[in-house]
């Protein structure tokens, strides 16, 4: 758990981050949106203290994380930023290995642990870990800077428009790769975006901020159907509002029953893609197949447009 207690960061005259408070369960992610210089990356900066700041406390599973040395503190707890900062004279399986090496991992756990990092981002550990960032792909040094943020199996996962730079097909796969990554180590994660889209989908929360404040701190679904005020009611996009509500829900939970002609759409796809293959059929309704392709029933159009609206 992360508990954020009245922090605030001020340079001179100017606060850039202005008494903030946020808990952040164990175990889940925290998505924190808002426009260019809200202090994002500061409050982000504070959590690992490569920012102090000028009062406020931050606790990570209880402890202020002032109580050990920013080093120790930074060894424990991933980052991972846009741009992905790895290092250029260093390998990519050295760039993994960076943090368990100073923690004086030995070797074969180390290579083990590269092996496993590298496999599960999809790279050939043997065609792949001798290389430069230089010799890879945007996409594929984006996978090297997020696979060397979990090296340790830190706990807490600070990430910093990781996505950013990315096009948007390898973005998705991206997110998807961390969501089922998060699932499967149980990391919590602070996600830093300037995308709504993403926002929503990988946010269990979403802190929205503007000028140093957080002015709304809730589930997705709770800021698209409720946002707290004009500016957070602009962020989310008003025209945007409904295909978002959809893509939060999954198709088996808005299943009809009764039969359909056409494709079956499967049980796990987003509302929001039902909803557009319904349109692109020219179909009221389709069928719904579960994952052994079994018929459930039926998704309508009429049924997605009422789930479109706020509860
Ligand atoms: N070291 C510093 N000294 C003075 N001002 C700073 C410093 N670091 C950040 N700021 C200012 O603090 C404000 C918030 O910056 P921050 O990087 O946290 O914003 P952000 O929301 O992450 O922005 P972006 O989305 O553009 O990255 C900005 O106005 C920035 O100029």
């Amino acid at each position: 758990m992360i508990e954020i207690e009245g922090i605030t960061k001020r340079y001179d005259e100017t606060t850039v981050v202005d008494n903030v408070s946020l808990v952040i369960e164990p175990r889940t992610i925290a998505v924190i949106v808002g426009t260019s210089g809200s202090g994002k990356t500061t409050l982000l900066r504070m959590i690992n203290r490569l920012v102090e700041p000028t009062s406020g406390v931050i606790k990570l599973d209880g402890a202020d994380n002032r109580s050990v040395p920013d080093y120790q503190l930074r060894r424990s707890i991933g980052y991972a930023i846009q741009g992905h900062g790895l290092f250029p004279h260093r390998t990519v399986a050295q760039n993994i290995a960076t943090v368990p090496l100073l923690l004086g991992w030995d070797k074969d756990r180390i290579k083990a642990r590269v092996d496993e990092l590298m496999t599960l981002y999809q790279l050939d550990p043997q065609a792949y870990g001798p290389r430069y960032p230089h010799e890879l792909s945007g996409g594929q040094q984006q996978r090297v800077g997020v696979a060397r943020a979990l090296a340790a199996e830190p706990n807490v996962l600070l990430m910093d428009e990781p996505f950013g730079a990315l096009d948007p097909i390898i973005r998705t796969k991206a997110q998807e790769d961390l969501l089922a990554i998060q699932k499967r180590f149980g990391t919590t994660i602070i996600l830093v975006t300037h995308d709504m889209e993403e926002a929503v989908h990988m946010g269990d929360k979403i802190a929205v901020m503007d000028a140093g404040k957080v002015l709304q701190y809730a589930k997705p679904a709770e800021i698209l159907a409720r946002p707290a005020n004009g500016f957070v009611e602009t962020l989310v996009g008003s025209s945007e509002r409904p295909f978002r509500l959809l893509s939060l829900g999954r198709v088996r939970d808005a299943v009809e029953p009764g039969g359909a002609e056409g494709e079956a759409i499967p049980g796990d796809a987003s509302q929001r893609d039902a909803l557009a293959e319904l349109l692109w059929a020219g179909r009221p309704a389709l069928p719904v197949k579960d994952g052994d392709g079994k018929l459930i029933g039926r998704i309508t159009v009429e049924g997605l447009v009422k789930r479109a609206r706020p509860a």
